[in-house]
């Protein structure tokens, strides 16, 4: 599904007006019926049906004066309150504004200490508060008068349902802009806005119930929308399909360089995740002296064991046996647990330059890239990274919090400068290519931040290209299958003691559940 930014949901508006005649009143009016109707599915199972609509002056509030006409139509008891001067409402917004004042339905503006008051008094005897302050035309800090309305809002312990945005969430950023609504549903109009989905306005939202207003879908794909929402639709098109007639050589062969003393359970886990994400063969290189330990815990792959030159890691020593095994693989997976060396350091790149194969890079490898940026250039296209923001901000040299407050604009910049598939980890995964294609992935849950998630991730990335799924198309199923392995696991057990191989013990349900496009109560 398509994602846009503030500027985008207005050029898709226009686009609708003029090259399709869809005159923006109707949109307006959809998007109110949009919300009455989940205003009404909500005071349905309530006692208390009053409904009190908070709307400011510009489309927003317009959509709020369009459920207000509907609420007072059916009956049910409506107060709407106006944020400011209603001589600034202009436009589709008017017209529903002077449809209902002829209607007579209650309507106070809110100016000054005692108005504040009296709405508060009425916030009190109500059932529901529906917010139609700000939607994607918010601009800058709410200003300190409103911020007082919000806080009476998010004191009331009433319901609020938000029209298109929780008011003061930035649409285009997620953030929030000095104070802002805290819903318990959001009724989004058309497209998710990036503020929907982002921390930490992503908070601020309670259920996303997403609408179709009316805009034709030619009018989105003029556009030509670079950012996406991954959605199980979506994964359920990437994963291929099996056929009957088949033998395990049709499901890719996967190579993992990974593990070293004292992180064993690092490749382990990989190992575990890619073949449980169906891969038809895994290797593993492994020093001599941990062969054992693999052998006894990876039942289904098959280890190389190597000579040690340095005792208990992988390094520059055994390239020439880890190229042999490369050339028959399809990926290789190179970084979890194998430790940071000089050794893995120059093994690395003698990787990099001699194969064109895909290669998933992660953890120590990443490290050693960041050591050795000078590798960068050597990484070709077929590449995924993984790194989490503190990775990023060891490759890129930027601070951590500027990576956190500009995840996409980091991982894009970085993905289109390096001509690399750039999977930035944490809550909200970005996916970036290097034509400029942005994946946010909504999947996965707090408990998920435990050691070894992140191995498990590069596990399933490593085997959907295996089984030739083109690299960018592997890192977007991969998050989203991931992170619903995650919502498995904590749905069964919680969050608090997740550990990563209850996400891998949930993999083949999870995709089996996306491709047979059952829902999943997680
Ligand atoms: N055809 C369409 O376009 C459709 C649009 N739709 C709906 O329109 C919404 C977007 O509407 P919008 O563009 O009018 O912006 P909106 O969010 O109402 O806010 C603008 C107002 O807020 C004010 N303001 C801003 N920041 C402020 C601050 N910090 N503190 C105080 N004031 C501030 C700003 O004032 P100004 O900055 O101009 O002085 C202006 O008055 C969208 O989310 C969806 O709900 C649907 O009906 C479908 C059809
Ligand atoms: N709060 C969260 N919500 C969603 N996903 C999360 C959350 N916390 C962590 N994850 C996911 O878990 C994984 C953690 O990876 P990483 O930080 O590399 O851990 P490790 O290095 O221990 O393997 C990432 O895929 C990340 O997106
Ligand atoms: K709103």
């Amino acid at each position: 599904m398509k994602m846009v930014n503030s500027d985008q949901i207005k050029q898709l508006d226009n686009i609708a007006m003029e090259s399709f005649c869809i005159p923006g009143i109707v949109l307006m009016e959809n998007a109110g019926i949009c919300v009455f109707e989940e205003v009404l599915k909500y005071i349905e199972q309530k006692e208390n049906k009053e409904v009190i609509v908070v709307c400011g002056l510009g489309n927003n509030g317009g959509d709020g004066f369009v459920v207000a006409r509907h609420l007072f139509n059916k009956g049910i008891p409506v107060k709407v309150f106006i944020t400011g001067n209603p001589s600034a409402i202009s436009g589709d917004a008017k017209k529903n504004y002077d449809i209902i004042q002829k209607l007579n339905i209650d309507i106070q503006i809110l100016v000054g200490v005692n108005n504040l008051k009296k709405f508060s008094e009425v916030v009190k005897g109500c059932g529901l508060i529906v917010d139609a302050i700000f939607g994607t035309g918010l601009k800058r800090d709410v200003d300190g008068f409103i911020q007082e309305i919000i806080s009476i809002i998010n004191k009331s312990e009433k319901g609020i349902i938000s029209i298109d945005i929780p008011s003061g969430v930035g649409a285009s950023d997620g953030k929030v802009y000095g104070l802002a609504v805290k819903a318990d549903k959001t009724v989004v109009l058309a497209l998710p806005k990036i503020g929907n989905i982002n921390y930490p306005g992503a908070d601020y939202a309670g259920e996303l119930i997403i609408k179709d207003i009316g805009i034709p879908k030619a009018a989105i794909k003029n556009m030509d929308l670079n950012m996406n929402l991954i959605t199980n639709d979506m994964v359920k098109g990437i994963l291929p399909f099996r056929k009957r007639d088949t033998h395990k050589g049709n499901f890719g062969k996967a190579y993992v360089v990974a593990g070293s003393t004292g992180m064993t359970g690092a490749a382990i886990l990989t190992c575990e995740a890619a073949l449980r994400s169906g891969v038809g063969l895994l290797k593993i290189p492994v020093p001599q002296s941990l062969n054992t330990i693999m052998e006894t815990r990876l039942t289904e792959a098959i280890t190389v064991p190597l000579p040690e030159f340095k005792k208990g890691v992988v390094g520059i020593s055994d390239f020439e046996k880890i190229l042999k095994t490369m050339e028959e693989s399809n990926v290789i997976a190179i970084g979890p647990g194998s430790g940071n060396s000089r050794e893995l350091e120059e093994l690395l790149r003698n990787i990099l330059e001699h194969t064109s194969k895909p290669i998933v890079l992660d953890a120590d490898a990443l490290n050693s890239l960041a050591n050795r940026k000078e590798f960068l250039k050597l990484i070709q296209s077929q590449t995924v990274m993984t790194p989490h923001v503190g990775e990023m901000s060891r490759l890129t040299e930027l601070d951590i919090d500027y990576i956190k407050n500009n995840r996409i604009e980091v991982a894009s910049e970085f993905s289109k400068k390096w001509n690399v598939v750039i999977v930035l980890k944490g809550a909200r995964t970005v996916v970036a290519g290097p034509n400029g294609e942005i994946y946010i992935n909504k999947t996965g849950n707090p408990g998920m931040s435990t050691p070894g998630s992140g191995d498990v991730l590069t596990g399933i990335i490593t085997g959907f290209i295996a089984q030739g799924i083109e690299p960018i198309k592997a890192a977007v199923a991969a998050v989203y299958v991931h992170g619903k392995a995650g919502d498995l696991a904590a749905e069964r057990i919680g969050e608090y003691g997740l550990l990563a191989s209850d996400i891998i013990k949930e993999l083949p349900i999870t995709i089996k559940h996306i491709v047979e496009k059952i829902k999943i109560n997680a």
